[in-house]
């Protein structure tokens, strides 16, 4: 995770929306040999990186939850607002009062903030629906959006996120309404993963592993909620049935985190969210990293309840202040872990030949500084798929010159 590779004085050629070569100045004139430059852009010094990738969000719903600030700070544990009916279950309300259009447009003003922090991929989960017709209402949402929207968005089918209300007590009967609502998903393509809420009190890790298994057997990848609150074996699960990603994490035990490396999951942590639910205790990154060799991945978890901010590079600096890891290997974790964690390794994360040209241009000057001077925007540009669609600092129309 420290093996970054940095250039000075870079340089990047782009075709069709690719790199075509990389390296210093020199080396990529050198390259081109002449071929014909249709446009140049002057990156002014500032840093390269990939585009951010943000894999872990809850993009798409209705309302927000500061009436229950209050309560939070007054200490009311998540897990106990949930239990009297608010929190994940109060968006719930809001997210289905909403019409799909609603719900696209405040999604997609959470879009170009992220955009204009230098992410360039999202993944954004259903959950806030929790009835087969509220539950695509989102997706479907999340699928214009990634149409219309600059930054590509990736979906994950969340059906269970919590019990709804009109099946409270009635636990196993809702798990079997999510395992219904598998095979129309996957035929309409409204997601390419399944996430459950493997939590005491939420879902079991046998209610778990049966809508993940089901989630399988429909082509859909699993990802977990793993172990968040309580150590409940979500980490073993997500090993177990070799999920793409395991997720929050912080009382994950030794052994859930062995099960993790054994079974190539990527743990996607979340420090955004223990800092805003004011915790003292944070995922163990330092042994994910150095005893396990786990590749870890970051994301804001933007949501309206325990995590509302769409800020990468806030994550970023608590990252290096709670979960004490290095700037290399934050970007690590916000560029080719995160696209690895939603089946993207492939195309994106990396400045690398023939990977897709998505690229955020800091104004900083050096990579230590972006974790460093904190609570500040330090996105000067952003190319997606070749294209400039953010420079000095705006947001661009489409074909704007640049
Ligand atoms: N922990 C469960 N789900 C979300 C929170 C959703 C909410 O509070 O609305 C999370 O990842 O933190
Ligand atoms: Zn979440």
């Amino acid at each position: 995770m420290n093996e970054i590779r940095q250039i000075p004085q870079a340089s990047v050629a782009i075709q069709e929306g690719r790199i075509a070569f990389v390296g210093t100045e020199t080396e990529v004139m050198n390259a081109l040999n002449g071929a014909e430059i249709l446009e140049t852009l002057d990156a002014r010094g500032c840093l390269a990186t990939p585009g951010l990738i943000d894999p872990h969000t809850h993009l798409v719903h209705g309302g927000s939850r500061e009436h229950e600030l209050a309560l939070k700070r007054a200490g009311v544990p998540y897990l106990e607002i949930l239990a009297q009916g608010g929190g994940i279950l109060s968006t719930v309300q809001a997210t289905r009062s909403a019409s799909e259009q609603e719900l696209y447009e405040k999604a997609y003003q959470s879009l170009n903030i992220m955009l204009l922090q230098g992410v360039t991929t999202v993944e954004a989960k259903s959950g806030y629906g929790l009835s087969i017709e509220a539950e695509q209402r989102q997706l479907r949402a999340a699928k214009r959006l990634s149409d219309n929207h600059p930054l590509e968005v990736v979906s994950t089918f969340m059906g269970a996120h919590a019990v709804p209300a009109e099946y409270k007590g009635k636990t196993n009967e809702y798990v079997d309404l999510v395992c219904g609502m598998l095979p129309q998903i996957a035929q309409l393509r409204l997601a390419e993963f399944c996430d459950v809420f493997c939590e005491k009190g939420v879902f079991t890790v046998e209610q778990s592993r049966r809508i993940l298994l089901e989630a399988q057997r429909n082509g859909l990848l699993p990802k977990i909620h793993a172990d968040e609150i309580e150590s409940l074996g979500g980490a073993e699960l997500a090993g177990e049935l070799g999920a793409i990603s395991a997720e929050h994490l912080l009382a994950a035990s030794d052994k859930g985190l062995g099960m993790l490396a054994a079974g190539g999951v990527i743990p996607v942590l979340l420090p955004g969210t223990s800092f805003n639910l004011g915790l003292n205790k944070h995922a163990r990154a330092r042994d994910m990293i150095d005893k396990f060799k786990l590749p870890v991945a970051l994301a804001t978890d933007y949501n309206p309840g325990s995590c509302p901010t769409e800020s990468m590079q806030l994550i970023m600096m608590l990252a290096s202040l709670n979960l004490k890891m290095t700037p290399e290997e934050i970007l690590a974790a916000c560029s080719i872990n995160a696209a690895n964690a939603i089946a993207r390794g492939d195309r994106l994360g990396s400045i690398e030949v023939g990977k897709q040209a998505d690229i955020a241009l800091f104004d900083v000057p050096n990579l230590a500084y972006l974790p460093y001077h904190f609570g500040i925007n330090h996105t000067y540009g952003v190319i997606k798929n070749g294209q400039a669609v953010v420079w000095e600092r705006q947001l661009l129309a489409p074909n704007a010159n640049i």
